[in-house]
């Protein structure tokens, strides 16, 4: 078998995504998820300029010689344009084997090792009330976890939460939006709204947060401490990670879970984490971390040191890399959980795929390869549109972490 050519889509539903499909000289093809928020076309460039050249002629059956030749063969390794790139053609490629196989890609992965995949929702709202009525509606729907983010009072505007109480998406201008940022502010909000959470929807349902690297590792270990009573289930990206020591000072103050890793490109990013047990659970994901080949990678070491995995699920993630994760999610033994922000109808036309949501899990059926396709048609209709992530700033004015 044999890589006769490949293409990139990039289209706009709403938000920008770029797919890579690889078709085959037996007519089988498989597509990829290479979406790099607010970076998009760098990504295009790596694929189309440099990558599918070395792809034509191929064996589509050799991942791991063709992932290898790709990150080593490369010289320049890691970065998450290189690793969303390697990760498009990764998942492309498990998806043809699934379907020459007639198999979907968690068999070919060793099966199912759970009935479902339990994800977490997204609740949000200005204020504490809001939030937490959003979140009766989510636990109204079967969630058994649910992200809480609330506003700051005196911040007109705050990470994680939306006009839209479905559908969340950050990259909102053609250029950088500027927030404004009050470390303190945040740090007195956020215990009141778990205490209010737990309070209102009872003890069962796990309760989340993100802190979106803005905490120093002291602040994160104050607030941590402060959240225990409550429970929550993780506190994700409470500080930034390029330094991976930043967590051991968080670990000394504190028991509340600690999640991290969706900017992650590569096992080296959380291999010290991973090995102090310095985190509870890894949040790489499959499109920009070297697709499921590097993925199983990171799953397998995390497992030694009982770390699990919650993959990142954000709408910038295609149902494309959806539908990749879900065959992930079922078939590694130390799976934490997954999130799940839901795409737009107009999204989920254009990619028409076969995973479903009931009552708080996910299913990734018997579809043969990963369960996803995308309409070309239709995705030629929704041309591409340059959209930013914010920028933070603190209210003196220094730029800060978004
Ligand atoms: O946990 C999450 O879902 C996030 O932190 C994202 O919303 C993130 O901000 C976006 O994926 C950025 O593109
Ligand atoms: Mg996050």
């Amino acid at each position: 078998m044999k890589i006769t050519s490949a293409k990139v889509i990039v289209t706009c539903p709403g938000r920008n995504f770029v797919t890579l499909k690889i078709m085959t000289d037996e007519g089988v093809y498989g597509v990829g998820d290479a979406t790099l928020n607010g970076r998009e076309l760098s990504v295009v460039s790596y694929l189309e300029d440099h990558v599918i050249p070395c792809l034509i002629g191929r064996d589509p059956h050799q991942i791991e010689d063709i992932w290898q030749f790709l990150y080593r063969g490369a010289y320049w390794r890691r970065g998450p344009v290189t690793m969303s790139a390697v990760a498009a053609v990764d998942m492309a490629l498990w998806d043809i084997k699934g379907k020459v196989a007639n198999l979907p890609v968690y068999q070919l992965m060793g099966g199912k090792c759970r009935t479902g995949v339990m994800v977490y929702g997204h609740a949000n709202g200005t204020s504490i009330e809001d939030t937490i009525e959003v979140a009766q509606s989510y636990k109204a729907m079967g969630y058994k976890a649910i992200r809480i983010q609330c506003g700051v009072p005196g911040l007109a505007s705050t990470y994680g939460v939306s006009k839209d109480k479905m559908f969340y998406e950050p990259a909102d201008a053609d250029l950088p939006t500027e927030n404004v940022w009050s470390t303190e502010a945040y740090m007195r909000i956020v215990p009141k709204l778990f205490a209010a959470a737990r309070d209102a929807l009872g003890d069962e349902v796990h309760l989340l947060h993100d802190v979106h690297h803005r905490l120093t590792p002291i602040e994160a270990g104050r607030l941590g401490r402060d959240l225990e009573p409550y429970r929550p289930f993780w506190m994700e990206d409470a500080v930034v990670a390029e330094n991976q020591e930043n967590f051991r000072l968080i670990r000394q103050h504190t028991t509340t879970p600690l999640a991290v890793g969706e900017i992650f490109n590569s096992i080296w990013d959380c291999k010290d984490l991973i090995q102090n047990q310095l985190i509870d659970y890894i949040r790489a994901t499959v499109v920009h971390a070297g697709g499921l080949t590097h993925l199983k990678k990171i799953a397998a070491f995390a497992d030694i040191y009982n770390v699990r995995t919650g993959c990142h699920g954000a709408t910038d993630l295609s149902p494309v890399c959806m539908a990749a994760a879900l065959n992930f999610d079922i078939s590694v033994p130390n799976f934490g959980v997954q999130e799940y922000m839901r795409h737009t109808d107009a999204t989920d036309e254009v990619f028409p795929h076969s995973y479903t949501f009931d009552k708080g899990f996910m299913q990734v059926n018997e579809t043969p390869g990963l369960g996803v396709d995308i309409d070309e048609d239709l995705a030629a209709k929704y041309p591409y549109q340059r959209a930013y992530l914010p920028v933070n700033r603190l209210q003196d004015g220094t730029l800060f972490n978004w």
